[in-house]
């Protein structure tokens, strides 16, 4: 099965319909003001609202409010929910729209366990670098060593993925769908639409077996 592809830190129309041209499944918006991948929700919405039809937005927050949450839910009509902070799993339910959670990874944590808890809650989770007091979008890659064979296709795989690095992912991870920023950006905030394209032809290389 082809691995989804979600292009996460967009802000600007150029990039998401350059990422659809591109074959992304999913474009991410981040609503966390220190990020430089912040955009206003009003900029989101307009953009949201000439996505083509099959196209997910995913709105991302992290240790934000539940009515901030459902304020700019409501504002930009995004599809999922995307938290990327310390919410515990009854946080992410109960909101109008489906939600799916990021998890830092380290080697301390019980990582199936983590997983299960959200899943069942969630639509998915992803799994990111852990770095001290960075959230996400860090570019860095963590020890892919620590996913069991069991997460296969139950996973979102994110942190330091590029063009380079992406089909040995895919091929040993067999992630559900992979998440990336950083790699294919050209400044922080804006995409490098010649590495947009690589890394999604990549995914669809490997995925052809
Ligand atoms: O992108 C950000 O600036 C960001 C800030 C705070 C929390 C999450 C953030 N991004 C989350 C993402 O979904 C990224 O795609 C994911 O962390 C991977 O980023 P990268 O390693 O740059 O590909």
């Amino acid at each position: 099965m082809r691995a989804r592809v979600k292009i996460c830190g967009i802000t600007n129309l150029d990039d998401a319909l350059a990422s659809v041209d591109a074959g992304a499944d999913a474009l991410g918006f981040v609503f966390y003001r220190p990020s430089p991948r912040y955009i206003e929700p009003n900029a989101a919405a307009q953009i949201i609202k000439k996505l083509p039809a099959f196209v997910t937005s995913v709105a991302l927050f992290v240790n934000e409010t539940r009515n901030e949450i459902e304020r700019i839910a409501n504002l930009t009509q995004v599809d999922l929910l995307q938290f990327h902070g310390d919410e515990p799993p009854v946080f992410c339910q109960g909101f109008s729209k489906p939600s799916i959670k990021a998890l830092r990874v380290n080697n301390e944590m019980d990582l199936v366990g983590e997983v299960e808890a959200y899943a069942d809650v969630t639509k998915g989770v992803l799994l990111d670098t852990y770095v001290t007091g960075v959230p996400g979008g860090t570019g860095a890659r963590f020890d892919w060593s620590l996913i069991p064979a069991s997460l296969a296709g139950k996973i979102i795989l994110a942190g330091g993925l590029d063009p380079d690095n992406i089909a040995d992912a895919v091929l040993r991870i067999k992630p559900y769908a992979v998440d990336v920023s950083g790699g294919v950006e050209k400044a922080k905030g804006l995409k490098d639409v010649s590495k947009v394209r690589q890394f999604i032809h990549e995914v669809n290389r490997v995925s052809i077996t």
